[in-house]
């Protein structure tokens, strides 16, 4: 439903009302022609189930007739018995089991072709406990290589792409990233920049294992944990969303809650960690969603830490929280290769990549990069451009000029940095507001939605749970009915038809059943006369006179064709 009003709110801000509307007509004219075919096909299935009892009658009766033999009642029921008996199986069950078996069949082929997608992760040579998985293969490969037994993640002329078949030395056919090196060990913070769109996530997404490798060697021993740049969660209680699918273990989780900075939220919150989020739950703010999803990844204590900039999502104070409490201090002891846009950052990092065009321009540490002088403030000012272009509100509010940027670090490096959650906290959009002093309206809209779900938690009114969550119980009301009929075109119209349409359907079938058993009475008395014998000496018939006097067998025969097959229609 978020994603539904997300996507109406973007249609409306661009104006796109009537283009989104034509399409939308144009897809449903496609779905009710689908629709209307699936319809037909199945009223032809009905149809021929219920008038099939009729028809295999009409057909065995024609045959036996043409055939020579003669009509008699006995023969009639007893063959309109058996039919009956195997109509339900023939006409009912068997369409209904082709069609499932089509059905089952689409499903098959999707899980097939899902457990056919290539699996990527051969392109990383994953090394657990000394032992090398795929590394054994590579020729280049010395043992000196893996002797270390602490985490790695070593890149040596790595180049990757997303899609397309690709051998080594494919290097110039468009790989996304191109000839990457880096090493990075336990303790280490590594710093990724580059503008929108160089190949910063698709570095994470290959030691991850995600893309094709088009040559050198990618080396990563330990475990790995991941915050992808698009924050997620699941419909479940914010705890679920943290602990996801691990066993709880209150210190690791305590300081995680701690250092992501959740912990004010949950104490304002009447049900804590236990809210619900998602589609049935309460709604977060990006802000919120990001926090999320970094304690997710922080939760899991693995070896590696791969955070796809985590910080632009929150405001300044937080993502300066952030980045204390939990990237510079809480994995500090862990490999930790950051993306990030928050160029303030970055000399407090290990090392610095600066990327472009999926290629690795600069390397460094921050003095390093300094003394590069304008190659490494123009790229820092093209990074910052880019990134405010893809932002439709600069959440960092800073302006585009690279002296800015340069200035805004120094600030950083000389701020206090033993600031606490609460006082970061609660004073994030003073802070944020004194020390940018531009973009106030971006930041305002950033700490109002922060804050209104903080008070919407505190007071314990928009928080659904599954215990509070309303279900309607009972049948549905004579109302819904109402509301229904009365959507069709002309809903007197419609159900007088409708009735009428079923009473002279019953009343065809019912007649047709009458209709035989006269056409057998007629054929018996025939078949009496022509043997010269007597009809009243036959018990059944000597009481009765027929019905219609004039009426010879074959016209008999037609009226029931043509009640049959007015019932097949
Ligand atoms: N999942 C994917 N499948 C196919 N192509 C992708 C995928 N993700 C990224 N790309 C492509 O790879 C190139 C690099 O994108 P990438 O997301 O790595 O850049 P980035 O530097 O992380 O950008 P940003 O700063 O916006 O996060 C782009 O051309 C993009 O279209």
């Amino acid at each position: 439903m978020n994603e539904i009003l997300n996507g109406i709110r973007v249609i409306k801000m661009y104006a796109w009302e009537g283009a989104f509307a034509q399409l939308i007509s144009e897809l449903r004219a496609r779905e009710i022609a689908k629709v209307k075919q699936v319809a037909i096909w199945q009223a032809l299935v009905m149809g021929t189930f219920w008038a099939s009892g009729k028809l295999v009658i009409l057909f065995a009766v024609l045959c036996f007739i043409f055939t020579g033999n003669e009509l008699t009642a006995e023969r009639v029921f007893v063959a309109a018995a058996l039919y009956n008996a195997c109509r339900l199986p023939i006409t009912l069950f068997l369409p209904f089991a082709i069609q499932f078996i089509f059905e089952g069949k689409v499903s098959l082929n999707r899980v097939q072709k899902f457990l056919e997608l290539e699996d990527f992760s051969s392109n990383v040579e994953a090394i657990e406990n000394g032992n090398t998985n795929g590394a054994s293969k590579e020729p280049n490969k010395t043992t000196a290589d893996y002797t270390d037994d602490g985490p790695i993640v070593e890149l040596r002329n790595f180049s990757a792409k997303w899609d397309g078949s690709a051998e080594d030395g494919d290097v110039e056919q468009g790989a996304t990233i191109q000839n990457l090196n880096l090493t990075a060990r336990p303790g280490q913070l590594i710093a990724i920049i580059g503008p929108v769109g160089s190949g910063k996530s698709t570095l994470l997404a290959s030691i991850l294992g995600e893309t094709r490798k088009v040559a050198g060697k990618l080396i990563r021993r330990g475990t790995v944990a991941y915050a992808a740049q698009e924050a997620w969660i699941f419909s479940a209680s914010i705890r679920q969303n943290i602990l996801f699918g691990l066993p709880h273990d209150s210190n690791t989780y305590n300081k995680t809650v701690h250092v992501c900075a959740l912990r004010k939220d949950f104490e304002r919150s009447a049900d804590g960690d236990q809210a619900l989020v998602g589609d049935r739950g309460v709604a977060l703010s990006g802000g919120q969603k990001a926090r999320v999803n970094l304690a997710r990844a922080v939760y899991r204590d693995a070896d590696i830490y791969l955070l796809d900039d985590p910080l632009s999502a929150v405001d300044a104070a937080v993502g300066r929280y952030l980045f204390d409490k939990c990237i510079t201090d809480h994995l500090r002891k862990k490999i930790t290769i950051l993306v990030t846009h928050q160029l303030q950052y970055l000399q407090r990092a290990d090392r610095i990549l600066l990327m472009k065009g999926g290629k690795v321009v600069a390397e460094g540490t921050y003095p390093e990069l300094m003394a590069l002088g304008h190659t490494f403030t123009d790229i820092l000012n093209e990074t910052e451009q880019s990134y405010s272009r893809q932002l439709s509100t600069d959440s960092a509010g800073r302006s585009g000029s690279p002296k800015k940027i340069l200035h805004e670090m120094e600030r950083e490096a000389n701020s206090d940095d033993d600031s606490e959650e609460d006082r970061l906290l609660s004073t994030a959009n003073d802070s944020q507001l004194e020390r940018s002093g531009a973009s106030s309206a971006a930041i305002l809209s950033q700490s109002l939605s922060e804050s209104a779900w903080s008070l919407a938690m505190g007071k314990g009114e928009t928080v659904i749970t599954p215990e509070e969550e309303d279900r309607l119980g009972g049948s549905v009301s004579w109302s819904v009915y109402g509301h229904y009929l009365a959507a069709m075109a002309n809903p007197l119209c419609c159900v007088f038809w409708l009735f009428g349409y079923f009473i002279l359907v019953q009343a065809v079938y019912n007649f047709s059943d009458w209709w035989l058993n006269l056409w057998t009475d007629a054929a018996e008395r025939e078949r009496y006369l022509k043997k010269n014998v007597s009809a009243a000496s036959n018990e059944t018939l000597k009481d009765q006179e027929p019905i219609f006097k004039n009426v010879s067998l074959d016209d008999y025969m037609w009226v029931y064709i043509w009640m049959v097959l007015a019932l097949m229609v």
